[in-house]
């Protein structure tokens, strides 16, 4: 099986993401809708630095984790690019994938990716798909979790009980894997890191109108946190140490063990 070749790249259409490249009267507020799900891998990879990388690596660390006969979590698994790095990399015995959204949309098209995955390679991980407000989820023994940028979308007031319950449904030994966008106490380094992620998003071909648009629709639905406000609250959800693995720019991954 390979490795870091991400055959889920080469199964993917990239259509390009042109969703804010006209002037809009009034920008909505950003939803998980037909016209994302579209976009959605081309739009993720230029606008979030570090996202391959970010994913792969997911697939790595759960296979550090994950332990025989016991469920793999993927919230908020979009198209599903977490839950396909799972299955290139757990080869624990008797273990499942669940992979959640609340995004019909999304759903739907993930379940085509992952039956195309199942087409092209043998023995991978069986792995269910299921249209549900991971808030609302009655959690099987778990492994590994991943959140990848999952957190930032849930209402503030709901992320502490989420993690809690998380907390709860994780195996000694387990992991949970949380990646998110970042917010910083400092203002230089609030400044300084966001107009990095501007220039990035520019040297990906966003236009200042796009990434304009962009920001205005999902200034009332994606709300960053601080990495002290990540690791306090895991902390007071039950969890013991909070490792972060990775960052670039404003972007960051954590281990959470419990
Ligand atoms: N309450 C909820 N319940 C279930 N799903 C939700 C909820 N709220 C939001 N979502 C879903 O969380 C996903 C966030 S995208 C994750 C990328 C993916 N993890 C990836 O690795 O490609 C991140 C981004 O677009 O920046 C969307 O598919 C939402 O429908
Ligand atoms: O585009 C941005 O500025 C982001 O912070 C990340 C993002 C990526 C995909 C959908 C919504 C937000």
């Amino acid at each position: 099986m390979p490795g870091f070749s991400m055959p889920e790249a080469r199964a993917v259409k990239q259509i390009p993401d042109r969703i804010y490249a006209t002037p809009q009267e009034q920008v909505a507020d950003f939803v998980f809708n037909e016209a994302v799900v579209r976009v959605f891998p081309d739009m993720i990879k230029r606008s979030v630095p570090g996202y391959p990388t970010i994913v792969e690596n997911i697939g790595v660390i759960a296979s550090q984790f994950a332990q025989p006969h016991s469920t793999l979590y993927d919230l908020g698994c979009s198209l599903g690019a977490v839950s396909q790095a799972l299955r290139r990399h757990v080869q624990a015995e008797d273990c499942r994938v669940i992979a959640v959204d609340n995004s019909s949309a999304m759903v739907e098209r993930c379940r085509e990716y992952l039956h195309a995955q199942d087409s092209m390679f043998q023995e991978l991980l069986p792995v269910e798909v299921l249209e549900a407000d991971i808030c609302q989820l009655e959690f099987q023994p778990a492994s590994v979790v991943a959140l990848n940028f999952t957190l930032q979308f849930i209402p503030r007031e709901q992320r502490r009980d989420l993690l809690a319950h998380i907390r709860q449904t994780l195996l000694p030994g387990g992991a949970l894997i949380l990646s998110e966008k970042l917010r910083f106490e400092d203002s230089e380094e609030q400044e300084l890191l966001s107009d990095l992620h501007i220039a990035f998003k520019r040297a990906n071909g966003y236009s200042e109108l796009e990434i304009a648009q962009k920001r205005s629709a999902i200034e009332n639905v994606m709300k960053p946190d601080s990495l002290a406000e990540h690791r306090e609250r895991l902390l007071a959800a039950g969890f013991s140490k909070v490792i972060p693995w990775f960052q670039c720019l404003n972007f960051a991954s954590l281990i959470a063990l419990p």
